[in-house]
């Protein structure tokens, strides 16, 4: 009887990490309007909203993928970017964070100069600098060739990356280009590279996997993540984290 008992708990705690899933907090901030609702919505529903009124304190997405063979849910914060919609959120958001995307709007070169105040919240927030940062551009189907003067180019934003230890990417939550396309087909303006939203949820997943450390700094914030196998969660699709 005792020894049935035990090989049922250890099959139970073998199935228990195969279906192990981990939840990451990934923070999304940047200026009102520059896309950070479309984005998170792009990201998780895998679509471009209809509509988007202006976030107010924060709208939580989530996202199951797995990656070499490990459940992974990312948990986007789609912060408000009005500061009268944050301002008695702002402790919260910063709370157990595992990653942060900045966005900023490809055509919006103020939305851009933010950014170092967006750097400088999370420092006052004591977030680490192992932490991920993930820089995104958003509305790149917005670009226009001819008016580089009044758009961000990616140059500068490269650089600003590389600066803060970032990741960079440029895309559009509504129409993202095909990677190696330009803007305007036959223009002699340079092709400029745009990325797929799935490159940016892959890439964040990776990066969080990856995190070791992390994981052992944050070991309880995971234990809700954490279920045995049983058949009729077996049938239930891998959303149910
Ligand atoms: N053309 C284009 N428009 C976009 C894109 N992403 C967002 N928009 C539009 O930009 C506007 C603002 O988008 P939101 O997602 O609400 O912006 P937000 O950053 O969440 O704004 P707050 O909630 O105020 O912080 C909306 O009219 C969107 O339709 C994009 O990739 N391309």
């Amino acid at each position: 009887m005792d020894s049935s008992l035990e090989f049922s708990n250890s099959l139970g705690s073998v199935s228990s990490l195969l279906t192990r899933c981990r939840t990451f907090k990934v923070l999304v901030i940047g200026d009102s309007g520059v896309g950070k609702t479309c984005l998170t919505h792009r990201l998780c529903a895998g679509e471009f909203p209809c509509r988007s009124e202006a976030t107010i304190g924060v709208d939580f997405r989530e996202r199951v993928l797995e990656i070499d063979g490990e459940k992974i849910k990312l948990q986007l914060w789609d912060t408000a970017g009005q500061e009268r919609f944050r301002k008695s959120m702002v402790q919260h958001y910063y709370r157990n964070v595992h990653a942060v995307l900045f966005i900023y709007d490809v055509t919006s070169p103020a939305s851009f100069s933010s950014l170092t105040s967006w750097v400088e919240e999370c420092r006052q927030h004591s977030l680490g600098q192992d932490i991920p940062r993930f820089l995104v551009g958003n509305k790149s189907d917005l670009r226009d060739p001819k008016k580089t003067d009044s758009q961000v180019s990616q140059e500068r934003a490269m650089s600003f990356s590389k600066a803060h230890g970032m990741i960079f990417f440029e895309t559009s939550a509504k129409d993202p280009p095909k990677k190696g396309t330009s803007g305007q087909q036959g223009s002699r303006q340079a092709l400029y590279q745009q990325d797929n939203v799935e490159d940016i949820v892959t890439a964040v997943s990776l990066k969080l996997k990856r995190q070791k450390k992390l994981l052992t700094a944050n070991s309880l914030a995971y234990s809700g993540s954490f279920k045995l196998t049983n058949k009729k969660a077996e049938k239930e699709p891998m959303t149910c984290c």
